[in-house]
């Protein structure tokens, strides 16, 4: 195949919609040789504050929330740069609009742009190559499919309930196939829905951003207690093949040094302190940003009391930055990396962070947003990278069910060679 086939032929992007109703860019890169690729920038609500910048337009027009000068940016500025360049050179493109942006956290032309564009190239060129995207990014050695961690009952800034923690998941483990834990999720979320009916009427099972339930819960325990119960309903054993995850995205809690938890606030060390409790008392394998995104020895300190029971991850903390990821690592206050493509902006620094957090030993859970649409690169992201685990919402809305429906294609694609992480973890948390 001639080395041409490849080139960039021509470069768009449009305006579409997010699962939130919220405008959003979607990118398109053609090839020479007939290669076709697309990619939908996704869009978070609890962002850290260190994240690439969204470019937004202000204003009335779409609720003050278009991207039309983003869309003008690809068409006009980078579409005449990136034309002729080989689409293999992800790394090269992606510098190219780094440099283009020519600011730290891409504001200029926005990591919402340069996040749907790099996408759309790693796209277009798997497909020239006629490879699936998850084996072009991952080679022959891609072929382990993730542990799926499912929000199943929302609260925080994605919920209108007084649960002060974001996401409480369940984690399907100890299984033999993703498509096994799949169904073990499915069952457990219908259970779910049936008991929130009962205990809190029809309104309760009103879904949140992400899929989950927002049922009218306060305390932390309510959601954890329902989960186990809901496991067991489904005919599941807790801890052995099923565990529970949250979320707690603590900089929303953050206040002047405190932490803003049932109506008071707690010192960081009370906080550690009901973490400990919940883990003593619930098969908890997964705690997301526990503390703020400043607060470096808090998180230190929960690796330190809690990391042989749980994975103790940062996003906010991390913002998919490989430069957080390295100090963060080095310093022992993280054993787990989210990584989100739009949060640093390129596909090409996602795999920088990805790279620094392996070299360390921290395991990489790979990330959909609030905001997402019908775009699965995640999906073949996660098994691309030999991700531990896949967050992408409850098994409910498109926007989150079509990564699951992705995972279960590679899986039937990869036949008899696939594998999947579930079985790894209990392993991987204790020996660490
Ligand atoms: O905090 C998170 O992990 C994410 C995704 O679940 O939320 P958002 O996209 O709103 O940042
Ligand atoms: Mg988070």
């Amino acid at each position: 195949m001639g080395g041409e086939a490849f080139n960039i032929r021509r470069v768009r992007a449009l305006q579409v919609i997010d699962s939130r109703g919220n405008p959003t860019i979607k990118a398109y890169v053609e090839l020479a040789g007939g290669g076709y690729g697309w990619g939908i920038a996704p869009s978070g609500a609890s962002r850290g504050e260190r994240e690439a910048v969204e470019l937004r337009d202000g204003g009335r027009k779409w609720r003050g929330k278009g991207v039309s000068r983003a869309v003008a940016i690809v068409n006009t500025i980078v579409a005449p740069r990136l034309e002729g360049v080989d689409s293999r050179r992800q790394s090269y493109i992606d510098r190219l609009l780094i440099e283009l942006d020519g600011t730290p956290n891409k504001s200029r032309i926005g990591g919402n742009t340069t996040t749907a564009l790099s996408i759309a190239t790693a796209r277009a060129a798997a497909d020239q190559a006629g490879l699936e995207l998850f084996q072009y990014l991952g080679g022959a050695g891609a072929r382990r499919l993730p542990i799926p961690i499912l929000n199943v009952i929302n609260g925080g800034v994605h919920a209108g309930n007084d649960l002060d923690f974001q996401e409480f998941m369940i984690v399907p483990h100890g299984f033999n196939s993703f498509t096994d834990a799949i169904r073990a999720a499915v069952e457990i979320y219908g259970e779910l829905r049936g008991l929130l009916k009962e205990r809190y009427g029809a309104t309760a099972v009103n879904v949140g951003d992400e899929g989950g339930f927002a049922p009218p819960m306060r305390k932390a325990e309510e959601p954890l207690q329902t989960l186990v119960q809901a496991v067991e309903k489904a005919g599941y054993e807790p801890g052995r093949e099923v565990s529970l995850g949250i979320d707690a995205a603590a900089s929303q809690l953050y206040r002047d040094g405190r932490y803003l938890v049932e109506g008071k606030a707690i010192s960081r060390e009370e906080l550690l302190n009901i973490y400990q409790r919940l883990v003593e008392n619930y098969p908890i394998v997964y705690l997301e940003d526990p503390f703020s995104e400043d607060d470096f020895e808090s998180f230190k300190a929960a690796v330190e009391a809690l990391s042989a029971r749980t994975l103790i991850v940062g996003d906010d903390l991390l913002v998919t930055n490989p430069e957080r990821v390295k100090e963060a690592s080095a310093d022992g206050a993280v054993t787990g990396l989210l990584v989100k493509v739009n949060q640093v902006g390129t596909l090409t620094e996602a795999l920088e962070a990805i790279q620094a957090a392996r070299d360390r030993g921290v395991a990489h859970i790979v990330s959909h947003r609030s905001g997402d649409t019908e775009d699965t690169f995640i999906a073949d992201l996660s098994v691309a990278t030999g991700a531990l685990m896949i967050k992408a919402g409850a098994p409910a809305r498109s926007e989150r069910t079509s990564k699951y429906n992705r995972l279960l294609e590679i899986e039937d694609t990869l036949g008899y060679s696939a594998s999947y992480a579930g079985p790894e973890l209990l392993g991987l948390i204790r020996g660490g």
